[in-house]
């Protein structure tokens, strides 16, 4: 048996503000360092370390995992960092409100470019200095390949890959590994270790900085998840994800 712990980093600047994010890089606020000090904590209560990390470019899942690296004394660790672990593109949805936007196209429309599996929000245009295609992070990549928005289809699709290429070859050598990322990304892993169908995708929703372990055999089949921490509490933050964009 080896473990995997997937880690939300902590509540964001912008995710106090209530704003879609998604590849913009917004870093913690002060609350969402303290979550990342209470991650390592759980992990450290629970008797769990990694040998192996990998996180995305964007510096909220970075500094997630540098606390908790520092906390849990594994500075040393490995890290991998790949956009490919990015949070879902938001496309033109970026550095709005969740609750206006949902005033404005209705709760409905707004669930489903957050939540559906196959809806895109509308996308960023190409020359929106937002794309991507302008941050340096991305110079090494083809431009047409980053994208203007993402669907929680097409963010599996890019986070596939990856996973089978890099993160399953350490675990496959019995190597615990920690992935510091994000609501949406996450969300995609989630769906392919546990087989979560295409419909019932919507309804699950991650929290920030508690640490959802998966316990997974020699073929990396999930025999066992959980996350650390007080479920009801752990369960209340799932819930207060999901009412993000409820409209007041
Ligand atoms: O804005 C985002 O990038 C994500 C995560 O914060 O939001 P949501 O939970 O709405 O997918």
């Amino acid at each position: 048996m080896v473990a995997l712990i997937l880690l939300r980093h902590g509540e964001s600047l912008w995710n106090r503000e209530n704003r879609f994010t998604g590849w913009t890089d917004v870093d913690l606020s002060p609350r969402g360092i303290e979550e990342a000090h209470r991650a390592a904590q759980l992990l450290s209560d629970g008797g769990f370390t990694f040998r192996v990390a990998y996180t995305s470019v964007l510096k909220r899942a970075i500094r997630t995992l540098w606390i908790v690296m520092d906390d849990l004394d594994l500075m040393y660790v490995p890290v991998h960092r790949s956009w490919r672990l990015n949070e879902k593109s938001y496309g033109a949805l970026q550095g709005l409100n969740k609750q206006e936007t949902a005033a404005k196209y209705g709760a409905e429309q707004v669930h489903l470019w957050r939540r559906a599996y196959d809806v895109r929000p509308p996308p960023l245009s190409r020359d929106d200095p937002g794309h991507p295609r302008f941050d340096p992070r991305y110079a090494d990549l083809d431009p047409e390949s980053l994208p203007a928005t993402e669907s929680l289809h097409d963010t599996l699709e890019r986070v596939l890959p990856y996973w089978e290429s890099h993160i399953t070859a350490d675990l496959r050598q019995g190597k615990p590994v920690l992935v510091s990322a994000h609501g949406n990304s996450l969300r995609a892993l989630v769906k392919h270790l546990d087989g979560v169908p295409d419909d019932e995708i919507a309804g699950l929703n991650i929290p920030t900085g508690y640490p959802l372990v998966y316990e997974l055999d020699g073929d990396l089949k999930a025999v066992k998840h959980y996350y650390l921490g007080d479920p009801e509490e752990v369960a209340a933050a799932a819930r207060g994800v999901a009412r993000q964009a409820g409209v007041k």
